[in-house]
C-alpha cells in the first residue's frame, strides 16, 4: 500500500464478443458495451457458464477479445497490467507455492517496481486474517486462506483496477462478513475501480456501488442496478432488484 494509485480512469469496453473455437465453438458474449467508471466498485452477476470470468480476464488482458476492445484511458489492458497497474485475485488463487505468504505479496511489489514496505504487506495479512501464516507456503494453507493471501497481493501494490473473482468463495460466512465489510473501503478510499464476479447476491450488493445482471450465455447485460446506499433497507432493496432481474433472464 506504498503508492498513491494511478489517476482514475474509466474501464471501456466496445463491442465487446468473445468465441472459443472449440470444439465445441462457444460464444461467451453477445457484442457488449460497457463503461465500468472509475473509483467504483462493479459487480458481475449471471448464471453459471454465462461468461462473467470470461469477461475479467479480457479486461485483466489474459483472454484476448475475438471482436472490439477493453481500454483503459489509451491504454490496454496489458499495457496497465504490465505497469503493475491491474491487481487480480482469481478462484485458483495462484500463488507461487515455493514462496511464502509474505514473499508472494512482497513479490507483487517487486514486479511493479515499488519499494518493498514490509509494514504495509504486514497490515494487509492481519486485515485478511493470516497472523501466525505470514512464513507458511500456500500448501500449508487452506483454500480460503490462500484466497485471502491471494487479496491481500492484489491490493499491496494500490492498483488502479482490481478484479477479483469470487473473492470470498472458499471463505466462511464469519470471515466473509468480516472481509465483506472491512477491504471494500481499503480500495474505495483510494479511489481504486474494482469489478468483482460473484455468485452471492447479497455480497453483490454489500459490496458494490453497481451491480450488472447477465443473461445465460451468450451474455449480454440484462439489468443495470444502482447500489443507492449501505442502509439495511437500501441493501434489501438493491437484493430484491438483482434477484428478480436474475430470474426474469433465466
Ligand atoms: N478457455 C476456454 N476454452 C473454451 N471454452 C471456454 C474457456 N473458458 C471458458 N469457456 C466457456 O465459456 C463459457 C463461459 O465461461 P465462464 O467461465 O466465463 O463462465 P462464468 O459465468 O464465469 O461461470 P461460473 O459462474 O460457473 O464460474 C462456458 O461455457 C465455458 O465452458
Amino acid at each position: 500500500m506504498g503508492n498513491q494509485p494511478m489517476s482514475g480512469r474509466d474501464v471501456i469496453c466496445t463491442g465487446l464478443t468473445k468465441t472459443f473455437v472449440g470444439p465445441p465453438a462457444i460464444d461467451a458474449f453477445a457484442p457488449t458495451d460497457l463503461t465500468f467508471r472509475a473509483g467504483q466498485t462493479t459487480a458481475l452477476v449471471g448464471p453459471s457458464g454465462c461468461g462473467k470470468s470470461t469477461l475479467l480476464k479480457l479486461i485483466a488482458g489474459l483472454e484476448v477479445p475475438t471482436q472490439g476492445a477493453v481500454m483503459i484511458g489509451q491504454e490496454t489492458p496489458r499495457d496497465l497490467a504490465r505497469r503493475g497497474g491491474i491487481g487480480m485475485a482469481f478462484q485458483d488463487a495462484s500463488l507461487l507455492p515455493w514462496r511464502s505468504v509474505r514473499s508472494n505479496i512482497a513479490l507483487a511489489l517487486k514486479l511493479s517496481r515499488q519499494p518493498q514496505d514490509s509494514a504495509a504487506i504486514d497490515r494487509l495479512i492481519t486485515l485478511v486474517g493470516l497472523d501466525g501464516f505470514a512464513d507458511a507456503r500456500p500448501a500449508a494453507l487452506s483454500g480460503g486462506m490462500r484466497q485471502r493471501a491471494a487479496i491481500a497481493r492484489c491490493l499491496v501494490t494500490s492498483p488502479e483496477l482490481i478484479l477479483l473473482d469470487e473473492p470470498f468463495g472458499a471463505v466462511d460466512e464469519l470471515t466473509r462478513a468480516r472481509l465483506g465489510s472491512e477491504l471494500p473501503p481499503l480500495w474505495r478510499d483510494k479511489g481504486t475501480t474494482a469489478i468483482l464476479v460473484t455468485h452471492s447476491i447479497a455480497e453483490a450488493v454489500t459490496l458494490s456501488d453497481r451491480v450488472i445482471v447477465l443473461s445465460p450465455r451468450p451474455a449480454r447485460i440484462v439489468a443495470d442496478i444502482t447500489v443507492t446506499g449501505r442502509s439495511a433497507a437500501e441493501i434489501e432493496s438493491g437484493m430484491d432488484a438483482v434477484s428478480r432481474n436474475l430470474r426474469a433472464a433465466a
